[in-house]
């Protein structure tokens, strides 16, 4: 029986948008059972996933293999539906692998990260996926490249709104446009963060994480709560809070050893969600037969 395995991920970081993303210790899996004359996919996420070849994970492998042979899955998923923690990614991660296991294709990584990148459109989700850990990655619509690194000892105090987000909803107040200034400083913020993190420094990585203006500001209206959490979590001595993705979950960066007393207090706002502690997932997209 082989068993796909693949993490959630919060992308941006603040003004690393479209480009920097993590790992969270929050998992998808999917089983591959025998085969048989249809696809059926066992879940329990609701009758809203489809259990047949419209499922997103089914679809993606057809994509690759359109005559792959129809198999039983059995799907378990950690990571919470269009609420900014990569579900979407983490299917087509398991779609690609899934096609790879069933096909033989003899995927790497790299070829992972190329086919999903194209499927999703931007790499800040799929490339920590694979990956594991903290990823930056650059897509030119041809080519995509990722460099995965360690991420300081820290623990990822995550937010997660009970209504839904839809990525696509959120990209459509995106402005098509930015002035030259603003895009300068975010662009330098985003690189003052990942030498930050490549230097161990999770107190100036954090800093930088609040430095955005390419996505946050237009998104302001669709997630009120983020202002609310941001300014809580500076007072309890958070390093940095950021949109996960394109929302609606809201990240606080803390250092592990301060992190349940921060929860604690985090937890004490007016918000309609729930909190977890999470951890940055080391690995990425793995295969256990
Ligand atoms: N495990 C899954 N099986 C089948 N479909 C899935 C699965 N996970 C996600 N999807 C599909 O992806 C949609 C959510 O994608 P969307 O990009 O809007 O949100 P997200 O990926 O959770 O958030 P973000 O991209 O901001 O991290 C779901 O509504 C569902 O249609
Ligand atoms: N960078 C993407 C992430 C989506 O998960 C966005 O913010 O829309």
């Amino acid at each position: 029986m082989t068993t796909i395995r693949v993490p959630a991920t919060s992308a941006n970081l603040g003004p690393g948008f479209d480009s920097i993303g993590l790992a969270l210790n929050l998992y998808l899996t999917i089983t591959i059972g025998e085969a048989r004359s249809d696809w059926f996919i066992d879940h329990e996420m609701g009758a809203d996933v489809p259990t047949d070849e419209h499922n997103l994970i089914i679809k993606t492998a057809l994509a690759l293999i359109p005559d792959l042979e129809p198999h039983r899955l059995v799907m378990r998923s950690e990571i919470p539906l269009a609420r900014g923690l990569g579900s979407s990614s983490s299917a087509i991660i398991a779609g690609i692998e899934l096609a790879n296991q069933l096909g033989n294709l003899d995927l790497t990584d790299y070829d992972l990260l190329q086919i999903a990148v194209k499927l999703e459109g931007h790499p800040d989700n799929v490339a920590p996926a694979i990956y594991g850990g903290f990823v930056t990655a650059t897509y030119d619509e041809v080519e995509a490249d990722a460099v995965s690194a360690p991420f300081p000892a820290a623990r990822a105090l995550t937010f997660i709104p009970d209504a839904e987000l839809l990525t696509s909803a959120s990209r459509a107040v995106l402005p098509a446009k930015l002035p030259l200034r603003a895009a300068v400083t975010t662009s330098s913020a985003a690189n003052v963060l990942v030498a930050a993190v490549l230097r161990g420094d999770l107190e100036l990585a954090g800093r930088m994480m609040e430095r955005d203006q390419f996505h946050e500001t237009y998104r302001g209206k669709l997630v009120p709560h983020l202002e609310q959490i941001r300014e809580r979590a500076r007072e309890c001595g958070a390093c940095g809070t950021y949109l996960s993705g394109a929302g609606p979950t809201v990240i606080s960066m803390v250092p592990t050893q301060n992190a349940a007393a921060i929860l604690d207090e985090l937890e004490t706002l007016p918000l309609k969600g729930r909190w977890l502690n999470l951890a940055i997932a080391p690995a990425g997209l793995a295969i256990e037969k």
